[in-house]
């Protein structure tokens, strides 16, 4: 008898998929298993407004190949030149779900992020008023913190002092990588966390163990094992804090394989298939589609989609080890254990 599990369609809480060329590439990747994303604004220039946003949608409609359906769900990428009223006005057209909060110089294109908290508390105040939810990429910037404590640290620093300043304003917190990322989430009311894919697959050591492995390098950067572990834990719980934001961000191998190496993992291609097995190995397949297709819509206040995915267990699923793109091949996420579970 062949295992089966049918589960809503899911939605992906967190996703880059860049523009042009590369836009092309990956957008069937991630259209074929979900129904939504949430859009990540860090394009080169960013997404600020709420009219770059529509015209950025609507290079992402264009870009979707015949009979795929696929919702972006678009963010604004938070400065301190951000003008609430424009904030306010596209998420009341619906066009916008959320905003995304980036310390300057915390990660790929995120020069024209936040480094003065005073400058954009006007518009946290308006988010708050109307529920729009905070993004917020969780890692401090200040060169003297370690690397592997820009998470922890950040929590101290800047994420509890906005959530006691701005009473009211909902966050989620973006791809967690730490045990401390899930107890805080636990402790908070009204608050999200996204999980990524990579993250409950890798720690540190398969990024530096027996060679520099660029593929495996994101940021924030995967922790400890006993880190990894709080996250699987947070993500098969299903505890409704907690869904899949996959963080999916192409980068061609040129620019992976590098001397200066950008950070992202894609894992657009296989993520469902990587889920499966990982929830799986925790005895937790039931609580699959809290994580990717029920948690995330009640956090952002969204219906749950209709549509259905049924995933079935059978011999070793092949995927591409890499997917040709106009702007280049991209390398998919190799979770270095075979992977049973595929798409019907
Ligand atoms: N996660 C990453 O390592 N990279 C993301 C940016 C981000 O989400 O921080 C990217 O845009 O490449
Ligand atoms: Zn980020
Ligand atoms: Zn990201």
């Amino acid at each position: 008898m062949t295992e089966s599990l049918t589960i809503r369609r899911p939605d992906d809480w967190h996703l880059h998929l860049r523009d042009g060329a590369m836009l092309e590439g990956v957008l069937p990747e991630t259209a074929r298993h979900f129904a939504r994303a949430i859009i990540m604004p860090n394009l080169v220039p960013p997404v600020v407004t709420g009219d770059d946003a529509a015209a950025y949608r609507d290079r992402i409609l264009a870009g979707l190949p015949d009979g795929m359906k696929f919702e972006p769900l678009m963010t604004l990428y938070l400065t301190e030149a951000t003008d609430p009223a424009d904030v306010v006005a596209a998420a009341k057209s619906g066009l916008i779900k959320a905003v995304k909060l980036y310390p300057a110089g915390a990660t790929t294109n995120s020069a024209s992020g936040v480094t003065d908290f005073d400058k954009v508390r006007g518009v946290l105040e308006a988010m708050a008023e109307i529920g729009l939810p905070l993004c917020t990429h969780g890692e401090v910037t200040t060169p003297e913190i370690d690397i592997f404590d820009r998470e922890a640290v950040f929590i101290d620093r800047v994420l509890d002092p906005i959530r006691k300043s701005t009473p009211g304003l909902r966050v989620v917190m973006e791809h967690i990588t730490t045990k401390n990322g899930v107890d805080y989430v636990k402790s908070q009311d009204d608050m999200g966390a996204t999980i990524t894919t990579h993250h409950l697959v890798i720690n540190r050591n398969h990024i530096l163990v027996g060679g520099i492995k660029p593929h495996y390098y994101c940021l924030p950067v995967a922790k400890r094992e006993e880190h990894r572990v709080a996250l699987v834990e947070a993500a098969t719980s299903g505890k409704g804090p907690f869904f899949l934001g996959t963080d999916s961000a192409p980068h061609i191998d040129a620019l992976k394989e590098h001397a200066c190496g950008c950070a992202g993992c894609f894992t657009a291609t296989n993520t469902l298939s990587v889920l499966a097995e990982v929830f799986e190995k925790a005895d937790a397949l039931d609580q699959l589609e809290a994580f990717t297709s029920l948690n995330g819509p009640a956090f952002y206040g969204l219906p749950v989609n209709d549509a259905t995915v049924t995933l079935t267990k059978g011999d070793a699923v092949n995927y591409p080890a890499k997917i040709e793109t106009g702007a280049g091949p991209v390398t998919v996420f190799d979770p270095g254990f075979p992977l049973h579970w595929s798409v019907a």
